[in-house]
């Protein structure tokens, strides 16, 4: 047995997985009243709730009345959704089992045999594209585990992932780890068990406002503005993230650079995810500073919901416009209708949709991005020259000592380095940085094996097996191994022989991740179709989805065409000191040869994209000055110049903005 200290992996990955403000629900059985138990957690919130200005106009903090007819729809804190239904070992809640009363190998044997620590690079494509995919993930899903500290037993919510006595890192009988917390089913039933999402599951900015009343509060300042951190060398430089108190597992704790506090608790598990949280942190305080500027009448509610609306909506315009054409490639985005290019209209808001995160679509699919983790940190000067050392990821959890490491061109450099480094192709290649020194204590390198996690976490979760996926995807049933041969290749199909018994054994994100992807796309069928589904209803679900034209919380026709102009590039041009020039399209590396001539937003408004092979034709994506404001358009603001004397109009909007108040 181990020792275990303040910092080592297994508490990190229990402080990463717990929300601390989130109350300690009763579980299920062992509540008396369940029907006042799903009352309590908000299951049948009424429509009369949503009857107020503000939560009909603007984002509510916990996602609630986002559907005006089904209040609860998207909320913070309710039951997973399911595709297909549990399958755990008991029927009920015990970790899933194979058929036929055959044993599952151990996760961590599954990683020894079928994952390697090698890398292959997806040319063209940008370590930028695993970073976003991070951030995203973390605004649509989060959900929390036992705060249990579990040892090797397998007891209490405890279930430790055992490890082979000739494992080729690990010293240690097993990997701890905490099941996830319950709820009560969707629609308040007790069996089987069932996870939840504490956090939004709309694409509504949750990682930058949080998803609950009091955590938005705590985050927010005055004028509409978010809290923030000074440059300590230099205040005239852009801001940070406020120091997170909370965060005992920070390596720089008890230094001047603090983690980072944001939205959403994960902000500061990898440094360049917590870069990505604090430019899009600035940005919203860029914006709210020029609304207030504008609309000097506006008060601080006022100008906090309307940015919030503008940020979540180029954070919803890059996810569709920018990173999910490269993730799911050109037939996948017509067949869920993701296109937001000209030529695919919006086709309009459902409210009988049902945006609530599927288990399948956190806990296995969208776990895919975890191959696409590099070992290092590219970092790179202004003239995009490597002249400094990369950070090393294994090095870089809970640590915030990068961005302010000024020796070595501090956030800037990182964010630099995303444009520039290549991004890993999704694979069954995974970096030791996850799989074997995940939030390891660099002093005695102990760490943790992220694949295996996500494997034991699907079986805790009682996710069926691979085989039932790719027929829930419409591939054909398969009763041997060498059937999978139409999306895996003869190498993958060897390695998961030696790892499982029977086809029908293999994990849900095993399998997932080791298909082979699809043309013009980084993910397989399995995954795409997962992902393009919920996909599609984060889309059409979502009252506040930014080319809504219906409803009060609509934005102007001239808003929406603003937003559409919006590019990641620019708003990297906007949030940094030293970004002098960029390529149009971030998730592409620059191109050589100079000339481009048209920005992203044209290109995609009048282009089918990207085409079968994933390319871009016709468009250069050639670095450019952020000064060039053809190829990178700055953000019209101008739309939401509001002029007191038109609230007598009388408009129902008008009406209602006008009831939030001045001051
Ligand atoms: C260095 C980069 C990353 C690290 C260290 C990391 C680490 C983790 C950890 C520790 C968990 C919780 C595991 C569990 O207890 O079950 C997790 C969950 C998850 N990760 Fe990552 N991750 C990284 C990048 C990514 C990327 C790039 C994506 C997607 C593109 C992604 C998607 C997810 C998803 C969807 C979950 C489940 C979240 C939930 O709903 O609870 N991660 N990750
Ligand atoms: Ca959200």
């Amino acid at each position: 047995n181990h020792e275990h200290h303040e910092r080592d992996s297994e508490s990190m990955i229990h402080w990463y997985g717990t929300d601390i403000r989130h109350r300690d629900e009763r579980s299920a059985e062992s509540s008396g009243d369940l029907r006042s138990l799903c009352e309590e957690l908000g299951y049948f919130i009424k429509p009369e709730t949503c009857m107020v200005s503000t939560r009909m106009l603007y984002h509510t903090a916990d996602g609630s009345c986002n559907n005006l007819l089904h209040p609860s729809l998207g909320k913070a804190g309710l039951p997973h959704k399911r595709y297909l239904p549990a399958e755990y070992g008991d029927g009920i809640g015990s970790l899933h089992q194979a058929e036929g009363g055959r044993t599952l190998p151990s996760t961590r044997e599954i990683t020894n045999i079928v994952v390697r620590n090698d890398s292959v690079l997806v040319p063209r494509l940008t370590a930028m594209t695993m970073h976003f995919g991070q951030l995203l993930d973390h605004d649509v899903g989060h959900t929390p585990v036992h705060p249990n500290t579990c040892g090797c037993e397998t007891k209490d919510n405890c279930i430790p992932i055992a490890v082979p006595s000739d494992d080729p890192a690990f010293r240690t009988r097993c990997l701890p780890l905490s099941r996830s917390k319950t709820v009560p089913g969707p629609g308040c039933v007790d069996q089987p068990r069932e996870q939840l999402n504490q956090i939004t599951t709309f694409i509504d900015g949750s990682i930058l406002y949080g998803s609950s009343a009091s955590v938005q509060a705590d985050l927010r300042g005055s004028g509409g503005l978010l809290r923030a951190r000074k440059n300590p060398f230099d205040a005239s430089l852009k801001t940070f993230l406020p120091d997170d108190e909370e965060n005992a597992k920070c390596d720089s704790r008890d230094s001047e650079f603090p983690c980072g506090k944001a939205g959403d608790k994960r902000a500061a598990v990898q440094e360049g995810l917590t870069t990505l949280h604090t430019i899009f942190m600035r940005y919203h305080n860029e914006i709210a500073k020029q609304l207030s500027a504008m609309n000097p009448h506006w008060g601080n509610e006022r100008v906090f919901l309307e940015t919030r609306k503008i940020v979540s909506s180029v954070l919803q315009h890059i996810s569709y416009n920018e990173y999910l054409p490269v993730t799911l490639g050109s037939d996948l985005m017509k067949r869920y209708r993701l296109s937001v290019g000209s030529g695919y209209p919006y086709r309009g808001y459902q409210a009988n949709l049902d945006p609530t995160m599927p288990n399948v679509f956190a806990h296995a699919a969208f776990r895919m991005g975890h191959s696409q983790v590099s070992s290092n940190l590219t970092r790179v000067d202004v003239r995009y020259r490597e002249v400094y050392d990369p950070v090393v990821l294994r090095l870089a959890f809970f640590n915030g000592s990068s961005l302010h490491d000024v020796q070595n061109g501090g956030i800037d450099s990182i964010v630099r380095g995303m444009l520039v480094q290549p991004l890993e192709k999704i694979d069954r290649f995974f970096s030791e940085d996850v799989t074997r020194f995940l939030f390891a204590d660099p002093l005695n390198s102990f760490g943790l094996d992220l694949v295996a996690i996500n494997t034991q976490r699907g079986r805790d979760h009682g996710l069926p097996g691979y085989t039932k996926w790719r027929s829930f995807c419409g591939l054909p049933d398969v009763s041997s191994f060498d059937e999978l041969g139409d999306v895996m290749s003869p190498e993958t199909i060897d390695v998961l022989k030696k790892a499982y018994t029977h086809v029908d054994d293999i994990d849900a994100f095993i399998g997932m991740v080791v298909e082979e992807p699809i043309n013009g796309a980084l993910v397989g069928q399995t995954v795409g179709c997962i992902l393009g589904e919920q996909f599609h209803d984060l889309k059409f679900g979502d009252r506040f989805w930014y080319e809504n034209p219906a409803g009060v919380q609509a934005l102007k026709p001239n808003q929406r065409n603003s937003i559409r102009q919006m590019t990641f590039a620019r708003l990297i041009c906007e949030t940094l000191d030293t970004v002098d020039t960029i390529q149009p399209f971030v998730f592409h590396s620059a191109d050589k040869q100079p000339g481009g001539i048209e920005s992203f937003a044209d290109y995609s408004a009048t282009h089918e994209y990207p085409d079968k092979k994933g390319a871009f034709p016709d468009f250069s994506n050639a670095r450019v000055s952020c000064k060039d404001f053809n190829v990178i358009p700055p953000f019209d603001l101008r739309p939401w110049l509001d002029r007191r004397d038109t609230y007598k109009c009388g408009t129902t909007t008008n009406k209602l903005e006008n009831k939030l108040g001045d001051d």
